[in-house]
């Protein structure tokens, strides 16, 4: 493990700080996470348009077999989404922000339980942006996320709209994403499904290692270095992680180096 820079590892929350560029050792009592949209893939302009890299299945198919099944995904997507992009992972995934966990690959458990018509929210969501056709609403089986990326100029709309069914949601949080606005269940959160995941097989007992690129990563990342992991920070902006890597090809980089014995 690289020297932290946080002296005080107790610490949960620390500073916001620019990570060493030392990257942790990925040993036999390692638990690997990872976050999907601009972490194992590159950041498209739509959800629907992302394009998976040649050999990220195999890669973490061999991940998986190294670290005795260690390695999850963690996501805002759902697993049922996720699964469609890589149909061959075989390990645990955190959908939906942590409403939804898989921990053996297969079954779906829902973990927070709320009162949401979620087809009438997706329908005033739509309604709500209908004027603007450049807002991309995303339903999502636990809430829904409204994209600003095809005009970044949008971002108020959205904000507003969002903040305004967050009001006639209670039991829903507003989620800031990387040009869009989510609405997730309270309570939820990666940081929360990373506690779950290291609380069963094969994770419980080891020492997480948690790589992601956006705000809703920060929690977990945070949450994995608390419990004496690292968290590797994919991309620019500000973080609480230890480490960083440039972007989701230098992710794929190290991981081969790691696979190939290398670090
Ligand atoms: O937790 P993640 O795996 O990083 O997922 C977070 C959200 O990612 C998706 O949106 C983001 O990626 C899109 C594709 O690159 C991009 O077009 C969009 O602007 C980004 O916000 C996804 O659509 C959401 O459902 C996820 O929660």
């Amino acid at each position: 493990m690289v020297e932290p820079l946080n002296p005080d590892p107790k610490e949960p929350f620390p500073p916001m700080q620019t990570p060493a560029p030392g990257l942790p050792d990925l040993t036999a009592d390692t638990a690997l996470f990872l976050d999907f949209d601009g972490c194992l893939v590159d950041i498209a302009p739509r959800p629907d348009a992302v394009v998976i890299p040649d050999g990220l299945e195999n890669r973490l198919i061999r991940l998986h077999d190294r670290l005795d099944g260690a390695v999850a995904l963690v996501s805002g997507r759902d697993i049922a989404d996720l699964r469609s992009w890589l149909p061959g992972f075989p390990g645990a995934i955190a959908g939906s922000h942590g409403a939804e966990l898989s921990l053996d690959g297969k079954a779906i458990q829902t973990t927070h339980r709320i009162e949401l018509d979620v087809a009438a929210l997706h329908r005033a969501a739509a309604d709500a942006v209908a004027d603007r056709p450049a807002i991309l609403v995303e339903p999502k089986p636990h809430g829904v996320a409204m994209h600003y990326r095809a005009d970044p100029s949008l971002r108020p709309v959205v904000e507003a709209a969002m903040a305004q069914l967050a009001s006639a949601h209670p039991g829903m949080v507003l989620q800031p994403a990387k040009m869009a606005v989510e609405l997730r269940p309270g309570g939820t959160g990666k940081d929360g499904a990373l506690d779950r995941l290291m609380s069963a097989p094969p994770f419980a007992g080891r020492v997480p290692v948690y790589a992601g690129d956006d705000l809703t990563d920060e929690a977990a990342m945070a949450h994995a270095q608390a419990r004496g992991g690292c968290g590797i920070k994919i991309g620019a902006g500000d973080t609480v992680a230890r480490c960083r890597l440039a972007d989701p090809a230098a992710l794929a980089g190290w991981l081969d180096a790691v696979l190939a014995g290398a670090r």
